[in-house]
């Protein structure tokens, strides 16, 4: 085990995301604006197909950051929980925001995490058109292959709009997820640690 910290550069592009073409994207929000009956010459309007392109880009790209982990010197052995992560995604069937919050766990092998990594792993995840159950899986699958620790636990709660505002209108629902990797998934003890540190209670099934 080596006595330094360790800071590896991560690919931000996730496989499969191509980055947002901004110039097609303002002509399409100007043919939207059109096709929803409205004149995008107006005052208000005329700068709006190049505000909703740059919104969706930044809104679509996570951010360049450094997997820095340090050795884990101490043998801690007990869970490493950051609490209520903020998230913000895009549903990808509608195109409309949900957001909440993360709950991201992990049980130390030979290294420890950085811990502002743990929420930089959500937003890795988040800022694309994404579904609650894939963004959860892949912030645990991630610290998994990327730390190997002995337990990895995720838990999302978050309010989709598309549920709230329109459809349904059942505002104020919120959808958890969870996803259990490891001893936090093998170990019932484990995972009901997870579960009361969380909040969220022992609901999980395996
Ligand atoms: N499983 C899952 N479903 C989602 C998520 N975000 C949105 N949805 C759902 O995707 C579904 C799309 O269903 P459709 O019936 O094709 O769409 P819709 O006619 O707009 O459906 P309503 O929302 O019921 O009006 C809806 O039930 C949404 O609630 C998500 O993160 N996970
Ligand atoms: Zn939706």
């Amino acid at each position: 085990m080596t006595a330094e910290a360790t800071a590896a550069p991560l690919l931000t592009v996730v496989p499969g995301r191509d980055g947002v073409d901004l110039a097609a994207a303002q002509r399409a929000v100007a043919d939207l604006l059109v096709a929803l009956g409205r004149d995008p010459e107006s005052a208000h309007l005329a700068d709006t197909p190049r505000r909703v392109a740059h919104a969706y880009a930044e809104l679509l790209t996570p951010r360049e950051f450094n997997l820095t982990t340090f050795p884990n010197d101490e043998g801690y052995d007990e869970l490493v929980l950051a609490r209520s992560i903020p998230v913000q995604s895009l549903c990808e069937h509608h195109l409309l925001p949900f957001q909440g919050v993360a709950h991201v766990a992990y049980l130390p092998g030979e290294r420890i995490l950085g811990l502002s990594k743990l929420a930089r792993v959500v937003e890795l995840f988040a800022r694309d058109l994404q579904v609650q159950e894939r963004l959860t899986k892949q912030v645990a699958d991630w610290l998994w292959q990327h730390l190997a620790p002995k337990g990895v636990g995720v838990v999302v709660e978050a309010e989709h709009l598309c549920m709230s505002l329109r459809g349904v209108r059942a505002a104020g629902s919120r959808t958890v997820t969870s996803a259990l990797l490891g001893t936090l998934r093998a170990d019932a003890r484990s995972r009901q640690e997870f579960f009361t540190l969380t909040g969220v209670g022992g609901t999980h099934r395996s």
